[in-house]
């Protein structure tokens, strides 16, 4: 049976009401059912309300109980790094995640936590994405050569871009082949996400036997056949000198007890890493295809820096430090749109930020769509100006203003990775196309576990050379 996702009441003790600390200002509780229909509806600008309203820490009653939304850069680091051992995953966001994840690195908790962490990190180390770039840009040139870009047929950019990404990580981490599970891949996390999105604001729909229920085990099931063929598909071919990260998993063991890793914990790992691993960066590459074709000054200028670089030929990594005009591009459109919009803790015991109680239990959600945007940050902070990430411009900012990546022990385990995959696809793909929205098309972001353009996003692509 699915967990309740009901937050836990907090409590607060006796020692801080005595000392007066107050709890963080909000709407009143008779709001809680208004306050979850509008949530549900449209997170983004009601979270952002709330922090003009209330401030930057905000106590939000839900029919799921209360919530603690922190917004501001000291309250964040406060929560992901000083004070992270009283902050564990938890509460509804995770509790909705490990429907599919299980109890992979991004779910789990504790010693396992750590013990798996220290297992995987040596895979993103360095030198290990330094030799992935090759197999990065080989990537994007085959999918240019596979989709045959006409100007004339519309394409779905985020489905495309997240078949791209998908194929990119799974190969670097796993080894694998990914071409005939894309289409299987991206229907069935679709349909996972968008329910997990939707039983996160009401309770009880996957408790209950209901259709909703059906559909998202129905689609994890899918995305495990996926996994598990993968995983059979290296036992049974492996030739003992694969060097990747699902050889490490395969061969990893306990110090102490000398076993292995079970076939659960192996499949929690693998299916993380390919969701975790590719979703997001689609979603930043789609929304930096967007706002490129919203800005042509901005497109034009990116263009004439591949131009000077790159005169044509394909680019490395190694002509990354010279690109530093994409890297701009890409954390600018990470700030506007944060694919990772969200993300929730739950506190172990009493704590207090910003001057508030948080009481022991408080689901605490941070918000980098609406930190990312906090006024006192950031100038005219919904424009679309890459400048902002010149070195010069972003030297002495508040380092937790910007965490499109998370931050602390827990911060993203692949974000050089992504970073390092976003700009070699951009930089082998724009040279080449020019991307555009169709007339009249709006695009609306659909905050769901992560930021997706709602319906996809439908553009054209028009050959560099015949422009
Ligand atoms: C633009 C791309 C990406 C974004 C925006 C992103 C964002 C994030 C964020 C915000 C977190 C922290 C969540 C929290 O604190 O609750 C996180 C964690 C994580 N990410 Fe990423 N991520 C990206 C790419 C990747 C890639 C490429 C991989 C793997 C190949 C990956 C694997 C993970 C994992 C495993 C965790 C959990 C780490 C832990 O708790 O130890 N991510 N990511």
């Amino acid at each position: 049976m699915f967990p309740s996702i009901v937050t836990p009441q907090p409590t607060t003790s006796r020692a801080s009401q005595a000392k007066g600390i107050k709890h963080p200002p909000g709407p009143p509780w008779p709001t809680a059912l208004w306050n979850t229909i509008k949530f549900g509806q449209d997170p983004l600008s009601f979270a952002r309300e709330l922090r003009e309203r209330y401030g930057d820490v905000v106590t939000l009653q839900t029919m799921m109980g209360p919530w603690t939304l922190v917004f501001h850069p000291d309250g964040v680091r406060h929560v992901v790094q000083e004070n992270h051992q009283n902050y564990r995953k938890g509460g509804p966001s995770d509790q909705v995640l490990r429907v599919t994840l299980g109890n992979g690195l991004l779910t789990n908790n504790g010693e396992s936590w750590l013990t798996q962490r220290r297992l995987i990190q040596p895979a993103f180390h360095r030198s290990r994405i330094a030799g992935f770039g090759q197999l990065m840009t080989e990537g994007a040139t085959a999918w240019l050569e596979e989709t045959q870009l006409d100007a004339s047929d519309p394409l779905d950019v985020f489905q495309q871009m997240s078949g791209l990404t998908l194929t990119i990580v799974c190969k670097a981490l796993f080894g694998a082949d990914m071409l005939p599970y894309k289409q299987r891949v991206f229907e069935a996390l679709g349909t996972a996400i968008r329910l997990e999105a939707q039983a996160f604001y009401m309770p009880g729909l996957l408790s209950l036997p209901t259709p909703q229920r059906h559909d998202l085990y129905k689609a994890r099931d899918a995305l495990y056949a996926v996994v598990d063929e993968l995983i059979a598909g290296r036992k049974a071919r492996a030739t003992g000198s694969e060097n990747d990260l699902l050889t490490m998993l395969l061969e990893a063991r306990d110090a102490e007890t000398g076993l292995g890793m079970n076939d659960l914990q192996l499949r929690d790992e693998v299916i993380t890493l390919m969701v975790a691993g590719h979703e997001t960066t689609s979603g930043a590459l789609t929304w930096t295809l967007l706002l490129l074709s919203q800005h042509p000054e901005i497109d034009a200028r990116l263009r004439e820096a591949y131009t000077r670089v790159l005169s044509g030929r394909a680019v490395t990594i190694e002509d990354l430090p010279q690109l530093t005009f994409g890297r701009m591009v890409l954390e600018e459109s990470m700030r506007l749109y944060p694919p990772a919009w969200v993300f929730g803790r739950q506190a172990l015991a009493e704590d207090e930020i910003g001057g508030y109680r948080i009481a022991k239990g408080a689901f605490v959600l941070l918000f980098p769509a609406v930190t990312h945007r906090h006024p006192d940050f950031w100038e005219q902070p919904d424009v679309f100006d890459p400048e902002r990430f010149a070195p010069e411009r972003a030297t002495g900012r508040h380092r937790f203003a910007y965490i499109p990546f998370g931050g602390g022990p827990r911060g993203c385990i692949g974000n050089q990775f992504a970073l390092t995959e976003a700009q070699l696809i951009l930089a082998t793909i724009l040279p080449r196309y020019q991307f555009r929205l169709l007339p009249g098309a709006k695009v609306i972001p659909e905050p769901l576990i992560t930021l997706r353009p709602r319906g996809g996003l439908r553009m054209t692509a028009h050959r560099q050379d015949e422009l």
